[in-house]
C-alpha cells in the first residue's frame, strides 16, 4: 500500500483513480506522495518515504523545489491543464477593464422607485467604455495560457504582440501565424494599451514588473497579472496608478494595500477555479503520480528530466543522484560484483541532478537488499527505490 497526503480540494474524478487495494490517502504520517494545489509547504519537513509531489494546477511557487530536489523528490506540476480556465478569466478582466460593468452593477443595485428604467436610460452615460477590437494587446509568457491568450484575443479583432524568449517548439506552433513576436520586453511594452503577464514566478522573475517595466509601457495602459502577485514591485505599481502612467490594474491575486484603490480591480484567484479544469489537474496530477510510483518512469517534472521507459523486466531499480561524474560506473560497478545482470540502463540529467533507471531479472531479496545499501553508499546518491513488475 502506498499512502498519498492530499491538501486543498482535489476534484474526486483524479483521485478515484488510484484504487483502494493500492493506495490509502491521508492515512500514515510517512506518506510516499503528496498531492495539492496551492497549499504553501515551504517550511514542511519531508519524510524519509516521501517521493514525489504533485502540483495539480501550473505555479509550483508554492513548493520548495530546490530542497526536494535535495532530498531526491521528484515534483510533477499538471502542464496546460488549466490553462483554458485562466484564459476566460483573462478574456473576462479585459473586458471589465474596458467597461465598467461591474460599477453599473453596483449603481444599479442601489436604485429605488418604479421608474427603474427611465433612471437606467438617464444614468447609464456614467458607465460608457471602450472596445477591445483595435487596441493592441501585449502578452508577455507565451506558454500554454499566454499562447491561447494571444490567439483568442486575435479573434476579437485585437493587434496581439507576444513575447517569450523560451517559447517551447510545441507551444509556438499552436500560437496564430498573426500574432505578431516581439524580439525584445520593450518592444512588446511600448505600443500595448494592454499588457497581460504569463510567466512562472522564481528567483529570475520575482519583482519583473518594476519601475523600469512600466516606464517602458505606453501611457495609460492597463497591466493584467493572472500569474502571481510577487512578479509586481507593489510600490512601483501603485505610484504608477496614482499618476495616472497606467490606468488599470486587473489581477487574480489580493493585497492588503490594493484595499480600496479605485483602479485596482481583484479577483481572488479564480483563474483556474472551474469544474473542468479541476477535474483535469486532478486527473493528470493522478496519473503523473501513478505511473511514476509504478513504473519509476517521470513525466510532467519540474526539477529532474523526462525518462519514459517500458518496464519489462521483473524488477526496476531507480536511483535519483547528483549529476557528477562516474555515477553510472559505480552504480553498475555493484551491480556487476554481485552478478546481478543489467537488462536495461538508463541515465537522463537535469542541471545538477539525474536519474537512473536500471531493469534486472528477479534476484534473491537478500542479494537485492545488498545492492541497494551498497548504491546507497555511493556519494551522491539522494534515493533509491526497487518497483516490481506486476
Ligand atoms: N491565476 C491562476 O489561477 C493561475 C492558473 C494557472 C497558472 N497560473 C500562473 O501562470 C503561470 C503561467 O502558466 P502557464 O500554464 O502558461 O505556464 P507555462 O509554463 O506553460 O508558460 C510559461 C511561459 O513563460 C515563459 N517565460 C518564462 N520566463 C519568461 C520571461 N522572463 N519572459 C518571457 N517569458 C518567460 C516560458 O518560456 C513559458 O513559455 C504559472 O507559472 C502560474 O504562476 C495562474
Ligand atoms: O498555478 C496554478 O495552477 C494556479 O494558480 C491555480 O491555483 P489553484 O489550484 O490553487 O486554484
Amino acid at each position: 500500500m502506498k499512502d498519498i497526503q492530499t491538501f486543498n480540494m482535489i476534484a474526486t474524478e483524479g483521485l478515484n483513480l488510484l484504487e483502494k487495494d493500492k493506495y490509502t490517502l491521508n492515512e500514515t504520517k510517512e506518506p510516499e506522495a503528496l498531492l495539492l494545489r496551492s497549499k504553501k509547504i515551504h517550511d514542511m519537513a519531508f519524510n524519509e518515504n516521501l517521493v514525489s509531489i504533485a502540483r495539480a494546477g501550473a505555479g509550483v511557487n508554492n513548493i520548495p523545489v530546490d530542497r526536494c530536489s535535495e532530498e531526491g523528490i521528484v515534483v510533477f506540476n499538471t502542464p496546460g491543464a488549466n490553462a483554458n480556465a485562466v484564459k476566460e478569466m483573462v478574456i473576462a478582466g479585459l473586458i471589465m477593464a474596458a467597461r465598467p460593468i461591474y460599477r453599473g452593477i453596483n449603481w444599479l443595485k442601489e436604485l429605488e422607485g418604479d421608474d427603474i428604467s427611465e433612471q437606467v436610460e438617464a444614468g447609464k452615460k456614467q458607465f460608457a467604455g471602450r472596445e477591445l477590437a483595435g487596441k493592441t494587446l501585449g502578452v508577455i509568457g507565451l506558454g500554454a495560457i499566454g499562447s491561447l491568450l494571444a490567439t483568442d484575443a486575435y479573434h476579437l479583432k485585437m493587434d496581439v504582440i507576444g513575447y517569450d524568449p523560451y517559447v517551447s517548439v510545441e507551444t509556438a506552433w499552436n500560437i496564430s501565424s498573426r500574432v505578431k513576436k516581439a524580439k525584445s520586453l520593450q518592444e512588446v511594452l511600448r505600443d500595448a494599451d494592454y499588457i497581460s503577464i504569463h510567466i512562472p514566478v522564481n528567483g529570475n522573475t520575482a519583482g519583473y514588473v518594476n519601475k523600469e517595466f512600466i516606464n517602458m509601457m505606453k501611457d495609460g495602459a492597463v497591466l493584467l497579472n493572472f500569474a502571481r502577485n510577487e512578479l509586481i514591485v507593489k510600490e512601483d505599481l501603485i505610484e504608477a496608478l496614482d499618476n495616472g502612467k497606467l490606468s488599470k490594474y486587473v489581477t487574480d491575486f489580493a493585497e492588503r494595500e490594493f484595499f480600496g484603490h479605485d483602479r485596482i480591480m481583484m479577483f481572488p484567484h479564480l483563474g483556474a477555479s472551474t469544474e473542468e479544469a479541476e477535474v483535469q489537474c486532478s486527473i493528470m496530477a493522478v496519473n503523473t503520480l501513478k505511473y511514476f510510483l509504478e513504473t519509476g518512469n517521470i513525466i510532467n517534472s519540474v526539477n529532474f528530466p523526462t525518462i519514459d521507459v517500458p518496464l519489462q523486466s521483473a524488477k526496476r531499480i531507480t536511483i535519483v543522484n547528483r549529476n557528477v561524474p562516474n555515477m553510472i560506473g559505480q552504480i553498475s560497478a555493484i551491480l556487476a560484483k554481485h552478478f546481478v545482470n543489467i537488462d536495461n540502463i538508463l541515465n537522463r540529467s537535469r542541471g545538477n541532478f539525474a536519474y537512473t533507471v536500471i531493469d534486472i531479472p528477479e534476484i534473491e531479496s537478500s542479494l537485492l537488499e545488498e545492492v541497494i545499501n551498497q548504491v546507497q553508499e555511493i556519494n551522491g546518491v539522494l534515493k533509491t527505490r526497487v518497483i516490481e513488475r506486476k
